[in-house]
């Protein structure tokens, strides 16, 4: 078994960033603007974001918080992305989800331009990511094909398991896993609540992908001898005898699949830090476009 490690190859590229953001320094150019919003003050939804603006700050790019109380109208809210759309030092935004039932998701995706978005949820992006257009791909599903690219993991024409239809992990790695090329070239299966047999049809994948949210949910039975095993999931789970107050814990039930798996992604230290490497890697992006609209 070999270990997927996010939090090293995360590491690697955030120095591969610094030293491309040194470079624009000695050119005297710009350097990258990511702004956050985060409306309410959800736990996780903190760490995460914080640990967003950190690592702005560690490869040298200006980093703005946006803070909304959980009360904001999405009238407030559409305002505010307004505002970063037509700011020009603003490179790239995300707008932390989830939002507050009040706030139409749908709405908050839709106005953010597609310039900026480097989350790569605005519809104009998911589509040009479907149709193998230069855009920004979502974060997640970028750092796992990094991950995969990283360590040469084969992916031609191997059985790709998609565990979860969401739109920000599970339909775009869908997608991204069956492009022509590498990594990539998979015959791809979306699983999702409504899937039939589900546990015969992962037990034939070469290639699990788990974004489902149930703590080990994929057991050791369930998966072939030598599957590659992907695991998406972030639960906190309570637990008063740690120092947080709970522990974090992924869809596989680690320590059994391991044995089994020929590569396997842990959690935490696995996707997870390489989600923000790769949004870090989409704003850098984001300024380059802009430099040359410029
Ligand atoms: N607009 C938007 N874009 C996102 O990309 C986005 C989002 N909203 N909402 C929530 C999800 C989740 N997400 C994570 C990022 C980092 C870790 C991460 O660094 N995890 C650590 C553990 C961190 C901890 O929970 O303490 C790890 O797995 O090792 C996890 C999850 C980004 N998301």
């Amino acid at each position: 078994m070999e270990l997927l490690d996010g939090k090293k190859v995360s590491n690697q590229i955030k120095e591969e960033i610094k030293a491309e953001v040194a470079k624009m320094k000695e050119r005297g150019e710009k350097v990258p603007h990511l702004a956050a919003i985060i409306v309410g003050s959800d736990g996780a939804s903190l760490t995460y974001v914080g640990s967003k603006v950190r690592s702005c700050e560690r490869v040298g790019f200006e980093s703005t918080l946006i803070q909304m109380p959980s009360t904001t109208s999405e009238q407030e809210l559409l305002r505010k992305i307004k505002e970063l759309n037509e700011d020009d030092n603003i490179d790239g935004f995300i707008v932390q989800l989830p939002l507050p039932e009040q706030i139409d998701t749908q709405k908050v995706i839709l106005a953010v331009h597609p310039d900026k978005d480097v989350d790569g949820f605005h519809p104009t992006n998911f589509g040009k990511m479907a149709l193998d257009m230069s855009t920004f791909i979502p974060a997640t599903p970028f750092g796992i094909l990094e991950l995969l690219e990283r360590y040469k993991v084969d992916t031609k024409g191997k059985h790709t398991v998609v565990i979860g239809r969401s739109h920000i992990v599970g339909r775009p790695m869908s997608i991204l896993m069956g492009r022509k090329g590498w990594p990539g070239n998979s015959t791809v299966t979306l699983t999702h609540s409504h899937t039939k047999n589900i546990t015969q049809i992962i037990s034939q994948a070469d290639i699990v992908i788990s974004a489902l949210g149930v703590p080990k949910f994929l057991k050791a039975e369930m998966v072939k001898d030598d599957a590659v095993v992907i695991d998406v999931g972030i639960t906190r789970v309570p637990d008063e005898t740690k120092e947080k107050g709970y522990y974090i814990t992924g869809d596989v039930d680690f320590e059994n699949v391991s044995k089994k798996a020929s590569f396997i992604t842990p959690v935490p230290g696995g996707v997870g830090p390489m989600t923000i490497a790769m949004l870090l890697k989409n704003t850098l992006l984001a300024r380059e476009r802009h430099r040359s609209r410029d």
